[in-house]
């Protein structure tokens, strides 16, 4: 998950901060003192951490000195605004061209060919911003590189240009040009080799690239593994070619990702995305100030929103809230819905979306895996099941379909018994809850969810 490493021990600090109350000088320096250790752990640059921690320092102690002493909240809100600031204020809107030609660049192996892919995707089958793209393979480098892109193009399928007898890039990219031309290819992303920025021949080639298309993007594909060097590998690409942003891979890892910070706040570059897994649709829009909440344990609801936004139409969710509220909730929907929270990503990726310090925030991880296995148990059982079974869940009180779905789905008596009683109690929650909507009295939505777990 995104920043793990980070926002572990930030929300430690966080929760000693709320604790607290008053604050006093001492309570912030020592607490400050946390927070720059915290950011040098994650390979954050030192300059950029000394002005991070000097800026907070000049607000916080000057309300203090104020005050005598300052609320907790007052010093989040000052920790929170320096983390959007340092990361960039605001999300990078995406330059749309009638047009556009985006060029990837980056070190070997940070994640080019995967992200050409990734971004095609978000841009014309997610935003819709383009109709007819065309991906270009120019890593003639590694012949494997060629074929990767391939394989990712027909996965999404989308048209492809690749020349693989030619040892030319520049024909290469003469040719590809000509075909977008002729087919009137609205958005161009071009998958460039990996390269040394110290490598003088490969830098002069990419200047060629850019030369004959003319990018309106040039983005730098940065690996969240990368420690304090991609400050100075950044620079030089960005020297050369003038970058347009970055994105940020393998965010989904363990990947400590203080190099977000440096480039967004020594360079000044602008962080487009971040990679957060290897399939396609693994990419995220980069907004710095759900990133600084989410990194203070505040949540991120607005991602969560989207996620669920992203699940079905309205209409089709109206549905189910309808069938939900007549009591006619059955087995065949709780598959659906478990089916679509697994879209979302699992229960761990999205308790990080919840605020820590709310009641769902405090699920244990060991909780969240006892969860994610039931929930795989229930679904199995479900699978096993008959459509008729699935509609009257009363029929599966009966002896000999209750062996034949053991049978099936190879799960234990204890399982099968626990998801018709969790699923009993999920129902009378329903109903008790369509009861208080009907009398228009307000909800105690603290009881609901407990009946799956
Ligand atoms: N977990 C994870 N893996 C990623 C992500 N992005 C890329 N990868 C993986 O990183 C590896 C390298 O990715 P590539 O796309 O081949 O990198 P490249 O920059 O094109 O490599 P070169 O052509 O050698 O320069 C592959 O195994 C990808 O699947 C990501 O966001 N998360």
């Amino acid at each position: 998950m995104a920043f793990n490493f980070m926002q572990k021990r930030l929300e430690k600090v966080i929760h000693k901060v709320q604790s607290k109350g008053l604050l006093s000088k001492e309570n912030i320096s020592e607490i400050l003192k946390e927070v720059k250790l915290i950011l040098l752990e994650s390979d954050v640059n030192l300059k950029v951490v000394d002005d991070f921690i000097s800026s907070i320092e000049k607000k916080a102690i000057g309300k203090v000195v104020d005050t005598d002493r300052t609320s907790s909240q007052e010093i989040l809100k000052i920790i929170y605004d320096e983390l959007v600031n340092i990361l960039g204020k605001e999300a990078k809107t995406w330059n749309y061209q009638s047009r556009s030609v985006v060029m990837m660049v980056g070190l070997q192996g940070s994640g080019k060919t995967t992200t050409v892919a990734k971004l095609a995707n978000n841009l014309v089958k997610k935003q819709k911003k383009y109709k007819n793209p065309l991906l270009v393979a120019l890593d003639i480098y590694r012949p494997a590189a060629i074929d990767q892109l391939e394989t990712l193009a027909k996965k999404i399928d989308f048209p492809f240009y690749a020349e693989r007898n030619e040892k030319d890039v520049i024909k290469i990219a003469k040719n590809a040009l000509k075909l977008a031309d002729k087919n009137n290819h609205d958005l161009i992303i071009l998958d460039t080799a990996g390269r040394l920025q110290t490598d003088q021949k490969l830098m002069d080639e990419l200047k060629e690239i850019k030369k004959i298309f003319i990018p309106t993007d040039i983005i730098f594909v940065a690996d969240g593994f990368s420690g304090q060097e991609i400050l100075n590998v950044a620079q030089e690409f960005n020297n050369k070619l003038k970058l347009s942003s970055v994105i940020v891979t393998k965010m989904d890892s363990n990947a400590k990702g203080g190099a977000i910070f440096s480039l967004a706040y020594a360079l000044k570059l602008s962080i487009s995305y971040l990679g957060v897994g290897e399939k396609i649709a693994n990419l995220e829009i980069f907004y710095p100030n759900r990133i600084a909440s989410r990194l203070l344990g505040l949540g991120d609801i607005e991602t969560l929103t989207e996620k669920a936004q992203e699940l079905g139409d309205e209409k089709s969710q109206e549905k189910m809230f309808r069938k939900m509220m007549s009591g006619k909730f059955d087995l065949d929907d709780l598959l659906v819905s478990m089916q679509q929270m697994s879209k979302m990503g699992n229960l761990g990726a999205i308790s990080k979306l919840l605020p820590s310090f709310g009641k769902l925030g405090k699920i244990s991880e060991e909780k969240i895996n006892s969860m994610e296995t039931k929930l795989d148990i229930y679904k199995v059982l479900i699978n096993s099941m008959t459509k008729k079974e699935r509609k009257n869940p009363r029929l599966l009180k009966h002896q000999k379909r209750k062996e034949r779905i053991l049978k099936g789905s190879g799960r234990s008596a204890q399982e099968y018994n626990d998801l018709l009683r969790q699923f009993e109690k999920m129902q009378k929650q329903i109903m008790q809850l369509s009861k208080v909507l009907k009398s228009g009295r307000m909800p105690d939505l603290s009881k609901l969810g407990n009946g799956l777990f």
